[in-house]
């Protein structure tokens, strides 16, 4: 994961061509090759090597004097390498070297998935070592054998546990092998134990027999009728039998479930195994296919590059003045004097559009007596914007942030390029701006989980919201991302329009994935509800927590397709201009956005709101609840101010992408990186020129609260896919609200809809758990004269 996400994060600056092994098949062939002559010289060299070990013993000393001969089939280099491997390393066992060669050779030739040979390695290594150990354990003194190494090993163990310690751990790496390259299981042992001993337990079942009538005898004998010899012969029985078993007749049927028990151990043992299997399929597969790609459909896919964005530095940075800077300390220091506040210290951070003045007081001075001077400290700077933090939290100095004569643009192109968000262990990383040192800032959407933007107008959202969009489209692959957008103003989000069938989700039968129609975002939202609780379905389903444990499981094979699991994309609703979809719909949208607010964070859908208007009948406290993480531009008034942040501030920004972020805990000043429409346009042609899928993703249906939910068999009153879905599920005689799903791609809601007029019309069986529903129309033929009947009658 790690791997490909820095190959995506450095997309920009073409980085397929290093990562991409262009003329790796060349190199393939080659390498193969070499491989597979060399294991063969190799496996020669061996079995020459032993026969004329002993007679090219003396040479070895020698191997480079060229007037010196060997016997071995393949001279001195023959000799030298066998001797190296075999007498001073593993011994025999080292010929499965060769072959491990060979096989690999083979592979590289052919230019197959190298990756399944993995396990070949291992253990072949694994043998390797156990033979040599084994060998030089029983056949110590032949050196070829187990080789240096297996003596030496063995030595060394048997200083510390002994003989007996060493033939242990023999048996116990066997078993290692046995169980987990062979797939052996103690069942086989148990079952030819089983057929061996069938005799010996028909003889334990009679001797179970006599046990029965000497206590049923036993139990008789408390009666009062009994005679005195019957009673010796009873209790002789019963202690026969109680040396094998207790007395009591419950312990006695203990010993008749004991004995169904083992059938039960073994149905155990079989269900174990079942588990194994599964595990071992996943396993499997991925040995076989490799991990699940999401990105496969569009492997092809190239990140936009970070030359589609500009800089509007050209490198020269942030500009520090001097002058200014010495200017406003002399002005801070003069005022406070003024006000008798004497200061210890003074130190300047630049930043891009503001700087940052620490200063600390002297000692016995009150912090709220700095706070209170703000206005004043402003108007002998005669500058807007000046903040005043009392103290700076974590840091025991009062900060007092200035803005900059010259205020310096931060280029989306500069916080990209930064290694903090190249390197971003994100699973949505947003490179947000700068902060007053000028620090690349960037947020994981993923952990905020949902943000609320607010700024007057002209204060820089519409840009925030393109800086988080391209962010995203830097990052992440079209299958792992799907934006749904909601511009009601028209104009600001059209130019994503272009990667429509990359990123964008849009409802079924909507020709426009952007929406700017009012009435159709309560559909949408309504349809992220139900995408929501499918989610919520998936992931129980397959137990697991939130999204990303699920798509780790997903990519590893554990969870089957045919169960309706699939990989899911991040799903990102962004809402430009909140205010005027709250003034229309009101409730209705109000509902869904709390509801997925609460609820959406888990299963990967996040929402981003933005507003001009922070009012509270906009941002009521039920959104604000559950939206953490805000972004304030520069607001007009300081009870906006306290709307979005719940403190002021907001309303002394400067503009121009100057804002505060929190994210539930301190607010922190930064400027928004600036990315220009025309860039955005770049980056969106470069997506859209690509191959893309052949829709926009496609979410739930919603046909609307009215759309009936009872069910009768009114034929007019029938879903128009009616007839579709019946000739689904007769085709595949399987009656599942899933099935109708995948197919004929509808939502949770309109499925089960069909489902149960399907029933109604009698062409499925009534509903029967976690089965799917017996289909009771054998083909299509039948489903025609049915639908016939029904038009007639
Ligand atoms: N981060 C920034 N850096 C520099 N300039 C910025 C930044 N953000 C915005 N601006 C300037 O402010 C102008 C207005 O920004 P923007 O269009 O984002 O405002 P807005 O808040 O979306 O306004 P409205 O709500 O009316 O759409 C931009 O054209 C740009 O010149």
């Amino acid at each position: 994961m790690a791997k490909t996400k820095r190959s995506k994060t450095t997309g920009p600056k073409q980085p397929r061509k290093s990562f991409s092994f262009k003329t790796s098949k060349r190199t393939k062939i080659i390498f193969g090759s070499f491989l597979i002559l060399f294991s063969v010289g190799l496996f020669i060299s061996f079995i020459s090597y032993f026969f004329n070990w002993q007679a090219d013993q003396s040479m070895l000393g020698n191997v480079l004097e060229r007037g010196e001969t060997a016997r071995n089939w393949l001279s001195k280099f023959g000799a030298y390498i066998s001797h190296l491997l075999i007498y001073k390393g593993f011994g025999v066992s080292i010929i499965s070297l060769p072959a491990m060669l060979f096989v690999t050779g083979i592979y590289l030739f052919l230019n197959l998935k190298l990756f399944k040979i993995r396990s070949l390695w291992f253990w072949g290594a694994y043998l390797i070592l156990w033979f040599s150990l084994c060998f030089g354990f029983f056949a110590s003194s032949n050196p070829i054998l187990g080789g240096v190494v297996g003596y030496e090993v063995n030595d060394f163990l048997q200083d510390y546990i002994g003989k007996l310690g060493v033939i242990l751990v023999l048996i116990f790496m066997l078993i290692i092998y046995l169980v987990t390259r062979l797939n052996w299981t103690p069942d086989a042992l148990s079952k030819s134990f089983s057929k061996q001993n069938e005799n010996v337990k028909e003889e334990v079942s009679e001797v179970k027999f006599e046990g029965h009538t000497a206590t049923e005898e036993s139990e008789a004998k408390v009666t009062p009728s009994e005679s005195p010899s019957s009673q010796d012969e009873d209790v002789e029985i019963e202690h026969s039998f109680s040396e094998k078993s207790p007395e009591t007749p419950a312990e006695k049927e203990k010993i008749v479930i004991r004995s169904e028990d083992e059938d039960d151990v073994e149905m155990e043992v079989e269900t174990a195994q079942d588990e194994e299997e599964s595990d071992l399929l996943s396993k499997k597969l991925v040995e076989d296919f490799g991990e699940f790609d999401p990105t496969l459909e569009l492997a092809n896919y190239q990140f936009p590059s970070i030359e589609l964005l500009k800089d509007y530095n050209s490198g020269r940075g942030i500009t520090i003045d001097q002058k200014e800077l010495e200017q406003n300390k002399n002005k801070i220091v003069d005022t406070l004097k003024n006000y008798k506040i004497e200061i210890a210290q003074i130190k300047a951070t630049v930043g891009p559009t503001v700087t940052l003045y620490e200063i600390v007081p002297e000692a016995g001075i009150r912090i709220s007596k700095i706070k209170n001077l703000e206005d004043d400290i402003a108007l002998s700077l005669s500058a807007l914007g000046i903040r005043i933090i009392a103290p700076i939290p974590g840091k025991g100095t009062i900060g007092i942030e200035v803005p900059n004569q010259n205020p310096s643009v931060v280029p989306m192109r500069s916080v990209v390029a930064s290694n903090k968000f190249q390197n971003a262990e994100m699973e949505l990383p947003i490179a947000m701006g700068k902060t007053i040192s000028n620090e690349t800032y960037t947020v994981d959407l993923a952990k905020m989980p949902h943000l609320l933007m607010a700024g007057a107008t002209g204060q820089g959202k519409s840009v925030g919201l393109n800086v988080i969009l391209t962010s995203l489209l830097y990052q992440k692959h079209p299958a792992e991302v799907k934006f749904v957008l909601v511009d009601p103003k028209k104009v600001e989000l059209t130019l994503f329009n272009k990667i429509e069938r990359h990123y964008l989700a849009k409802l079924p039968d909507t020709e426009e994935a952007i929406i700017t129609d009012n009435t159709k975002v309560i559909n949408t939202l309504n349809s992220l509800c139900i995408e929501m609780d499918n989610r919520y379905d998936l992931l129980k389903d397959a137990m697991v927590r939130n999204i990303k444990e699920y798509n780790t499981k997903f990519k590893a094979r554990k969870l089957n397709p045919e169960n309706g699991h699939k990989f899911l994309p991040y799903i990102i609703l962004v809402v430009d201009e909140f205010a005027d979809l709250i003034m229309t719909a009101g409730k209705e949208v109000e509902t869904p956005i709390a509801r997925l607010a609460q609820l959406a964070r888990a299963i990967g859908i996040h929402l981003i709101i933005a507003t001009q208007r922070p009012s509270v009948n906009v941002i009521t406290g039920m959104i604000k609840a559950n939206f953490p993480a805000r972004m304030a531009f520069r607001v007009t008034s300081k009870i906006d101010s306290r709307t979005i942040l719940d403190a002021g501030g907001a309303d002394q920004l400067i503009g121009r992408g100057d804002m505060l972020f929190t994210q539930g805990n301190d607010l922190i000043r930064l400027q928004c990186a600036f990315v220009d429409t025309p860039e955005v346009e770049k980056i969106t042609d470069f997506i859209g020129s690509q191959k893309a899928y052949a829709d926009a993703h496609l979410l739930p249906e919603y046909s609307g609260e009215e759309s009936g939910i009872g069910v009768d068999n009114d034929i007019e009153d029938r879903d128009k896919l009616f007839k579709d879905a019946a000739e689904v599920i007769i085709t595949a005689q399987q009656g599942s609200a899933s099935l109708l799903q995948r197919k004929l791609k509808l939502g949770y809601n309109r499925a089960g809809r069909i489902i149960d007029q399907l029933e109604a019309a009698g062409i499925v069986g009534p509903f029967e758990g976690s089965k799917a529903r017996q289909v009771l129309v054998p083909d299509l033929l039948a489903l025609e004269e049915l639908l016939k009947k029904e038009q007639n009658s």
